[in-house]
Formats: structure tokens, C-alpha cells, sequence
């Protein structure tokens, strides 16, 4: 197929002319009224980049390293659910296209495909995503084969309790196609047993299984069932940033699940730094959410964030294109992280600085100060 694809966002389009409804709705809508959804895009682009001119750019370094592994770049896979829904080698195809870009991998619990086939197919830096079942032993099984399989991190997602409101999944009365299952459960619990309050199969499922009552206290209990480092994905306030720290864990992802829990929350990237603040270097602090462009990321790293995940993109280019649409899609991520740091004047990740980003609460400051 020759398709010039120019820039991240062009996939989404071109995956709604390929997926059906169901499944396009499933992967690109936000909960409620996309107010948080809108705001994810719109809050990057409220900020503005503050280059230095006259530096000397011939090479530059866009490597990283992430809680002690080597990337390529400070950019990374975030778990998505269901990737068969996209293309037909689902998360195997993701896998690989991180492994070529050697840039790390978020495998959602809710994947179609299993951590054992995953890590078969070949090297790669990959973390766990973990949500809590009812069943604890479930759980436990879930961190053994994370171990087993070679993941180096459990990633606890900590915005779910139940599922946020979707209204297309609803009006569609979205359901998983019969060929397709929750492959890393499979075995572990009667996969057909949910209650059916929702037209949409998914919010049925996730209120059926998992366990509400999650709290603090399970996380330090996670903590103590493995050697693995566990990171909370979820935060969006200072105070469970401090809370975080409190139970021990190793990393925190910023993120509001792609906008699709509750709604009216803000944008990531508008507290990416209070979280920060909150941190203080004690752990490293990541970002998920609307992440379509180098500048995005650059503008992530100058507020604090240790790397960034991107979401909807990967399964957009997978329906597209397979694993050369998830390739791609790291590819001009890199490529345009790369331009920026060069028009900015910066050499590697390690200079970015918070002088080179400018954001509203900034400009209101100066502002201010100039009436004194
Ligand atoms: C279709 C879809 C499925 C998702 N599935 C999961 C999941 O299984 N586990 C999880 O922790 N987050 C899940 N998320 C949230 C993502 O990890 C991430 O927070 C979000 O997609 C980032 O925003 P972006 O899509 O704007 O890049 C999902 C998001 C989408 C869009
Ligand atoms: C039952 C959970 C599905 C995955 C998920 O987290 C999402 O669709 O956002």
C-alpha cells in the first residue's frame, strides 16, 4: 500500500475508514461529554516552546534510560486493550514494533494475546499492566507469569474502579467478537459471567470482575507479593503523588486512561507538574495522554515527566498497517521529538529545562509581576 502518511494523526482517520463503528468508537472516544478528551489535545497546545538560537545541533541524543533500562527515546507504548480488534497479530505486532524501535511496552491485562506469546516474540523491555480482580489468587497468577515472562515492571492501574461512562460502546452495545478473549485471563475466571446492566459488554465485564474496593493498602500488599518495582498508573493530583510515595512505590504514570474515566478531569499535561513538585525526584514521574507530536513530548519532559506513553495511535496504525503502522507511528513520534530538540537547541534528553516551555499559568505570572 503506498500511503504517505505524514504525522500521527493522520492514522486515526484512516483507521475509522477501515475498522467498524464499534470498534473505532471503542478505541477513539473519551467518556461522557469528551470534555477531558478535547482538553488533552488542546492543553498542549496552550503552551508555548521558548527555543535557544546559535547552539551548535550537528548531533543530537534523543536516548533515555527508564528506571534502569536503556531506551531509544523517552517514548513508549501505553497498554491498550483488545489489539486483535485492530489487526489481526493484536499486541504480538505492538511488541515487535516497540522491540525495533527499542522503546519499552505497557501490555494491558486486557490484551488479546498472552504475556507468553508476547515475550515470544523475541527481546524487549516490557512492564505488566495490572488490573485487581475479585479474586485475589487471580492476581497472584497474573504477577507470577509477569515474572515468569520476563516483565520488568508491574504497572497497577488505579483509575478503574469501575468503568467510566461510554456512550457510543453503549449505543453500539459493544461486544468482543466471538474469535477474540481476554487472552492473559483465560482459564483464570468464567469469562462469559457479567452482569448485564450495560449495553456495552465491556462496562458489564469490568464491573462484574474488578474489585472495587481497591485501596492503599493493596498496594503495599502487591508490593510485598513481588520483586518486581510496581507503578501506579492514574495520578492526577499532588496529594496521591504523596500518598504514592507513602506506600512505596517505584514510578507514577500520570494519566486520566485516555479521558475515558471521568470526564472533566484536566488535562494530564496540566498536572503533570504539580505531581512532579509533589515527587521531588524521589521516583520517576511519566505521562500519558494526547501525546501526537515530538513537541508534545519535549514539552512533557520541560514540565518534569521521566518519558511519555502514547495510547490510541498504536491501535490506529495497527488497523492501518499492521506492526509497519506501529513502527511508524514510534518512527515520526522520534523523528519530530528530534526536530524539536533541534530547533529548541538542545543535544539530549538531559538538557531539556523547564525555561523552555512557557505555559498559561507562566504567562498570568508575568503578567502580574509587570503590574507591580
Ligand atoms: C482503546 C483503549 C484501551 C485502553 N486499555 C487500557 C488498559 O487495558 N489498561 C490501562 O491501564 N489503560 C488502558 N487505556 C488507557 C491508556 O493506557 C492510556 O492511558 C491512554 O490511551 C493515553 O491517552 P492517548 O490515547 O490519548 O495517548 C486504554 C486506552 C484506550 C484508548
Ligand atoms: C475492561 C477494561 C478494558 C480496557 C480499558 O481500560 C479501556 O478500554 O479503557
Amino acid at each position: 500500500m503506498s500511503l504517505e502518511v505524514v504525522n500521527v494523526d493522520e492514522y486515526e482517520l484512516l483507521a475509522k475508514a477501515k475498522m467498524s463503528k464499534m470498534a473505532f468508537d471503542y478505541f477513539a472516544r473519551g467518556s461522557e461529554d469528551q470534555v477531558s478528551l478535547r482538553e488533552n489535545r488542546e492543553a498542549f497546545s496552550r503552551i508555548r516552546l521558548r527555543p535557544r538560537i546559535l547552539v551548535d545541533v550537528s548531533n543530537i541524543d534523543v536516548a533515555t534510560s527508564v528506571m534502569g533500562f536503556k531506551i531509544s527515546m523517552p517514548i513508549m507504548v501505553a497498554p491498550t486493550a483488545h489489539h486483535k480488534l485492530a489487526h489481526p497479530e493484536g499486541e504480538l505486532a505492538t511488541a515487535r514494533a516497540a522491540s525495533a524501535a527499542d522503546t519499552l511496552m505497557i501490555l494491558s491485562s486486557s490484551a488479546n494475546c498472552s504475556m507468553e506469546e508476547v515475550a515470544a516474540t523475541g527481546p524487549g523491555v516490557r512492564f505488566f499492566q495490572l488490573y485487581v480482580y475479585k479474586d485475589r489468587n487471580i492476581t497472584i497468577t497474573l504477577v507470577r507469569r509477569a515474572e515468569q515472562f520476563g516483565f520488568k515492571a508491574i504497572v497497577l492501574t488505579v483509575d478503574t474502579p469501575r468503568l467510566g461512562r461510554r456512550e457510543a460502546d453503549i449505543k453500539n452495545r459493544f461486544k468482543l467478537p466471538s474469535h477474540l478473549v481476554y487472552k492473559n485471563l483465560e482459564g483464570l475466571m468464567n469469562l462469559e459471567q457479567m452482569d448485564k446492566s450495560s449495553h456495552s459488554e465491556l462496562a458489564s465485564w469490568a464491573d462484574s470482575h474488578f474489585d472495587r474496593s481497591l485501596n492503599w493498602k493493596d498496594v503495599e500488599w502487591l508490593q510485598s507479593i513481588t520483586h518486581l518495582p510496581v507503578l501506579v498508573k492514574g495520578i492526577l493530583t499532588a496529594e496521591d503523588a504523596s500518598l504514592a510515595l507513602q506506600a512505596g512505590v517505584k514510578g507514577i504514570i500520570v494519566s486520566n486512561h485516555g479521558a475515558r474515566q471521568l470526564d472533566h478531569v484536566p488535562a494530564t499535561i496540566s498536572v503533570l507538574e504539580e505531581v512532579v513538585y509533589a515527587v521531588r525526584g524521589r521516583v520517576p514521574v511519566f505521562l500519558d495522554g494526547g501525546i501526537r507530536r515530538g513537541s508534545d513530548v519535549f514539552k512533557a519532559l520541560a514540565l518534569g515527566a521521566s518519558g511519555v506513553f502514547v495510547g490510541r495511535p498504536v491501535p490506529y496504525a495497527l488497523a492501518v498497517d499492521g506492526e509497519a503502522g506501529a513502527t511508524k507511528v514510534l518512527q515520526m513520534l522520534r523523528d519530530e521529538f528530534e526536530l524539536t530538540m533541534a530547533l529548541i537547541g538542545v543535544r539530549s534528553v538531559k538538557e531539556i529545562r523547564r525555561q523552555h516551555v512557557l505555559t498559561e499559568q507562566d504567562s498570568m505570572k508575568l503578567a502580574l509581576i509587570s503590574k507591580l
